[in-house]
This record gives C-alpha cells, structure tokens and sequence, in this order.
C-alpha cells in the first residue's frame, strides 16, 4: 500500500498592516511571510474504495470539518479523483497561533494527495481552492517566501536573510475573525511598497488589539522584549524574535519560565514541504 509522510510547517508575518475592508467584510492587508522549519507532520495512505478518513482526533475540532478531511473532499471533487486516504496527523503547532498550523495542513493535504492521486491539476488551481479554504492556505501552496496582498492571495515571491527565531506560544487561541471585527483595528494603514518594506520596518496592526484582549500576549511580547524586538505573529497569540544563530536564541528560551511554551527555529524562504517534494521529484527521476 502507498505511504507518504509530508511536513505541514508553520509560517510567520514578519510584518501585517491593513489597509482597507471590502464589501463583504474581509479586510485588505499588507503582510510578509516566512516560513520555519518546525510544524506538523501528515502521513498519507492510499485508499482504493475513495473514502477519506482523518484517523487522528483534533481536539474541538469534528472530523468532517478538519481542514485537512475538507482539503482532501475538495481535491477530490474538483479532480474526480475516485481514489481516497487514510492520513495521520502529527500536532505540533498550537491551534489559533497565528503560525498557520490549520492553513499549512490543508495546504500539504492538498498537496499530499495530488501527488498520491496524480489528479495533475497544477499549482496555480491547487492554490484557488486553497484560497476557498482559507486565506492563509495559497501561501503555503506556493511554498516561498512572500509579500502578500488582497486578502493575502496575491503573492510575490521575496528572497529574505533566514534569521532563527524564537517562538513563544501564550497558552490562549485567538480567532482571527474576532480580533478582524473589533472597532478599535487601525484599517487605514497607507499601502507601502515591497521595496521600501524590504528596507526595513513594517509592524503589526493587529498587535494593540490583541494585547488589549489577551493579556496572555501582553505578557510575553513583554517578557521577550527584555532580550530583543518582539513582535506578535498573525492575529496572535505566538509572538517572536529574531537572532543570528541558534545558540543565541536558545540561550533567551533558556531563561524564559519553563511554564511557557516556545521552540526555536529558522526561518526558510523555501517551505520544508516544497523541499520534501523536490527531494521526491530527484530521486523519482535518478
Ligand atoms: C491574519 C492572517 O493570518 C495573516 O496571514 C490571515 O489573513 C488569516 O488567514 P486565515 O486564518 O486563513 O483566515 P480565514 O479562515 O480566511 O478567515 C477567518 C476570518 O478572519 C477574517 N478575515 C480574514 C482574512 C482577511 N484578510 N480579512 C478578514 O477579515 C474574516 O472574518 C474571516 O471569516
Ligand atoms: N488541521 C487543523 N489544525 C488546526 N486547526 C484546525 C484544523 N482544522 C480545522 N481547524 C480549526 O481552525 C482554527 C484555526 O486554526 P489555526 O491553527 O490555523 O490557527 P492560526 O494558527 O491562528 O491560523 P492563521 O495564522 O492562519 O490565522 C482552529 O481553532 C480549529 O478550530
């Protein structure tokens, strides 16, 4: 029976400004995102009868409302493919995190199965339906390192320095719808260029409000801001900072209290999904 393992890694916003509100209520955005090299991990099992089943239980979350069971029936469907999955989970990036881990593992679903299936529908349209998953999923389709804007779809690769960073993850999940309706979000933030972005700066406009509503947050941007510039990921709640190697960043995480959960990893402008995949692709072909 055909088996394959795949990472699901998690991303950071190394920068979020908003900068309008559409009609139907999802907001325009300016963000810039990189990848690391820690995540979740999927496995896949090809199943003959065209039955997809998750055998990993999420908690709070129902099997058929799993992005990862949603990726792999809308694959399915678009494709008519006849072929189904069984497929593991291995958690590690923590729920409402703001590091992506729903997003990336409907993206290595996605991804995953097309190779099993060889459903032969290109990026470009795994990356739509990605998009109808969630707004963070074409990025991790994509798999490189990139500005983004609209909604967070319209992509251009950048080449950024591979930083490691340090990872702090508040024991508190916050929705990204929440902290999208609150009053108080700065929507107006003028539009800049990826040039002058990549010549330094940017911020987080969702920051404020999360740290007004989870002191949890408040809490560890506070406490890493003792060692070096912190910044909050996404709508929260992980916050990060940057180092020039590993040593440094362990040495921080080593003096944090041991009750609060971090990691420390590096920063990659190639996804370690993409990286798996090449790597199959080479010794396909070898
Ligand atoms: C904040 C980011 O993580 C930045 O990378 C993403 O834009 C959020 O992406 P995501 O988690 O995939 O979010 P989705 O599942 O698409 O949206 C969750 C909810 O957040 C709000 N939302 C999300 C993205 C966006 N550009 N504008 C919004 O207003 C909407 O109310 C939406 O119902
Ligand atoms: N495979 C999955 N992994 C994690 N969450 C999932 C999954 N499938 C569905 N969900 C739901 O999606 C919600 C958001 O999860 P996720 O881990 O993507 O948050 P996040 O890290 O804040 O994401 P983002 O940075 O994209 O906003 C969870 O609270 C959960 O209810």
């Amino acid at each position: 029976m055909q088996m394959l393992t795949l990472p699901a890694p998690a991303k950071l916003n190394l920068m979020l400004h908003i900068t309008g509100r559409r009609a139907d209520g999802y907001h325009e955005l300016q963000t810039l995102f990189q990848f690391l090299d820690y995540g979740d991990e999927l496995s896949f099992r090809l199943r003959e009868d065209g039955q997809i089943r998750l055998l990993t239980e999420l908690p709070g979350v129902d099997h058929d409302s799993n992005l990862i069971v949603r990726a792999a029936r809308l694959l399915q469907r678009e494709s008519g493919c006849t072929l189904g999955a069984d497929i593991q989970l291995t958690k590690r990036l923590p729920m409402g995190g703001g590091i992506g881990g729903g997003s990336s593992d409907a993206a290595t679903s996605l991804l995953g199965l097309d190779h099993l299936w060889n459903t032969g529908l290109g990026e470009d349209r795994l990356a739509e339906l990605g998009l109808s998953l969630g707004a963070d999923v074409p990025v991790f389709v994509r798999g490189r390192a990139a500005f983004a804007e609209g909604v967070g779809e319209r992509l251009q690769p950048v080449d950024l320095a591979e930083p490691w960073f340090l990872v702090i993850a508040p024991q508190v999940s916050v929705s990204t719808a929440e902290i999208f309706a609150d009053p108080e979000l700065t929507r107006n933030t003028p539009a800049i260029t990826v040039r002058s972005l990549l010549a330094g700066g940017g911020h987080n406009d969702c920051q404020p409000v999360v740290e007004k509503r989870y002191p949890e947050v408040r809490n560890a941007l506070s406490l890493l801001n003792k060692f070096v510039q912190a910044r909050m990921t996404g709508t929260g709640a992980c916050v990060f900072g940057s180092f020039p190697n590993e040593g440094e960043a362990d040495k921080v995480r080593r003096q944090l209290p041991a009750t609060l959960p971090s990691f420390v990893a590096r920063g990659r402008n190639v996804s370690m999904l993409h990286r798996s995949l090449e790597q199959m692709a080479q010794e396909a072909s070898a």
